[in-house]
């Protein structure tokens, strides 16, 4: 059972056409941390996303006639809002999710405060096709235009990282949306709506209705003045979504889970491709799309791998996330905590060997942090490529490794799931980091590195991982409408 809080509990609202709007049911929201119910968020349903919808039509004619410029000014002056509370907006990002406020402080809102100036920045620079034919004495050319109202719908695992990647291209292009954040982690998203009036944003451009997926999200998707939909989440959650969008042949963009494959070669590294790969592990509780959640290591230096690697997972340090010594804070809650440690008990009742962790080591928090949902970071060897641990995305921190032979055996091992998101290569050789990087099935590979992220190119993954992909110059594809123009002359 959860505790709750005595005393005053933050209420969310609703913002609606640049108004805070009350809503009459709510959902409770936990810290992780503790296990406390320390917020309350509107409980939306079809009425609330109604009258979101309208204040986005409302809006969208004036917006999507502003110039780039324009548009690009309001977001700035956003972003700098929000950089200015860069410390308070940390903070409250840790309370809501359970990562560490380390975490949150250096990469979740400094990179929010990022998308909002990639985007304002990017859309002043895009330019369209031109062709003529000369014979016919014609002129082609393309405009590009905003689709209308976007339905944005985020996760809870990078909260205002991910929902002003989808906000900021999405308005930047002149659409106006209605967003729907996770109803586990609404609080930073309804602080930036408190900033949305003094950055000058126009009334109606950005509306957030908070509530739960079932409800909220069903209803914004189903929305036929929805012409469009960026989802971030789980690929059961993307399936509903599809088929609730095909009536209305929205357009989709579709930012999935991962089973992302890390593949270590003989003559990688060992030092950083361990420091690096045990990031790519447990980041952020392992809460990433992009973790690294198989890894596989070429025979020769797989004892020595597997040494170090359980050595620095025992060093990454999980408890309280205030605590700056740690490096995972909580899982967001209960019930995916129970997920992920599923996992670890079908790991020893298959007979696979479970190195540190869950299970191995003890987790010692302070009494009033009894109740949160900590989990130590855990790695697993000896389950078989068909096991659901090697097959299901995880989303928690827990790693499975395992020895291999050839380069071809890896990378048929490696593509060897329904995902396709993200993968690493591990080597010295350029022409082998070349040849592998072609043939996996993922739409980003890193060689010798982790989550170096250039917003300017595609991101987004393949089978189940996705469909589309967004940054840079797709986001403006995603979020325009393309025409072609023929003049005769
Ligand atoms: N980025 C990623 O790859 C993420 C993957 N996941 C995976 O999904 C699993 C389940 O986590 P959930 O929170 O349940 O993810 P989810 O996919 O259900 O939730 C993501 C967002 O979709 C909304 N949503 C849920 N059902 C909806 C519907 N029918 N229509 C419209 N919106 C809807 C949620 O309210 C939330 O805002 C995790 O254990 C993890 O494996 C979860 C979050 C992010
Ligand atoms: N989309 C996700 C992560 C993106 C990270 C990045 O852009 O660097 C996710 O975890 O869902």
């Amino acid at each position: 059972m959860e505790r709750s809080t005595p005393g005053a509990l933050l209420v969310l609202e609703n913002f609606i056409g640049g108004k805070f709007v009350s809503c009459s049911s709510h959902i409770d929201s936990y810290d992780p941390s503790t296990g406390d119910v320390y917020c309350r968020v509107p409980d939306s349903g079809g009425e609330e996303v109604e009258e979101a919808v309208q204040a986005a039509r409302d809006a969208f004619p004036a917006w999507a006639s502003r110039s780039p410029a324009d548009r690009a000014q309001v977001m700035n002056r956003l972003a700098d809002l929000i950089e200015a509370r860069l410390e308070e907006f940390a903070r409250a990002e840790s309370k809501d999710q359970g990562k560490t406020v380390t975490f949150a402080r250096t990469v979740d809102i400094p990179r929010s405060v990022h998308n909002l100036r990639f985007f304002a920045s990017s859309a002043l620079h895009h330019t369209t096709d031109c062709s003529q034919m000369e014979p016919a004495g014609c002129l082609n050319y393309t405009i590009r235009c905003p689709v209308g109202v976007a339905a944005l719908i985020s996760p809870w695992n990078l909260p205002l990282y991910l929902l002003t990647w989808k906000i900021a291209p999405a308005i930047a292009a002149g659409n106006t949306v209605v967003a729907k954040p996770s109803e586990l982690t609404s609080v930073t998203a309804w602080m930036m709506c408190r900033l949305m009036n003094e950055a000058g944003l126009p009334p109606g451009v950005v509306n957030v209705v908070f509530g739960s997926g079932m409800r909220a999200g069903d209803a914004l998707v189903s929305h036929p003045d929805v012409p469009l939909v960026s989802f971030t989440g789980s690929t059961a959650t993307a399936r509903v979504i599809a088929e609730r969008s095909a009536p209305y042949c929205k357009r989709l963009s579709l930012e999935l889970g991962g089973k992302n494959p890390a593949i270590v070669f003989a003559d990688a590294d060992l030092e950083r491709c361990v420091a690096t790969t045990v990031r790519s592990s447990f980041s952020n509780q392992g809460e990433i799309c992009l973790c690294t959640s198989r890894v596989f290591v070429e025979r020769s230096v797989y004892p020595e791998f597997l040494r170090r690697f359980v050595a620095a997972a025992r060093q990454w340090k999980t408890g309280v996330p205030s605590d700056p010594a740690n490096s995972n804070g909580a899982l967001v809650s209960r019930e995916h905590l129970e997920k992920v440690r599923s996992f670890v008990k079908l790991a020893w009742e298959e007979g696979a060997q479970v190195h540190c962790g869950e299970g191995v080591d003890k987790l010692e928090v302070p009494e009033q942090n009894a109740g949160g949902y900590y989990m130590l970071p855990t790695v697993v060897t000896g389950a078989t490529d068909s096991s659901r641990l090697m097959q299901e995305e995880i989303f928690g921190p827990v790693v499975c490794v395992a020895p291999f032979d050839l380069e071809e055996e890896v990378i048929l091992r490696a593509n060897g799931v329904r995902y396709g998101l993200a993968a690493t290569v591990w080597s010295r050789d350029v022409g082998r980091v070349h040849r592998v990087a072609k043939q996996l099935q993922a739409g980003l590979v890193w060689t010798n590195c982790w989550l170096v992220r250039d917003l300017n190119l595609p991101f987004g993954g393949m089978k189940n991982s996705g469909v589309g992909r967004e940054g840079g110059k797709d986001s403006h594809h995603f979020f325009t409408e393309v025409k072609t123009v023929t003049i005769k002359h």
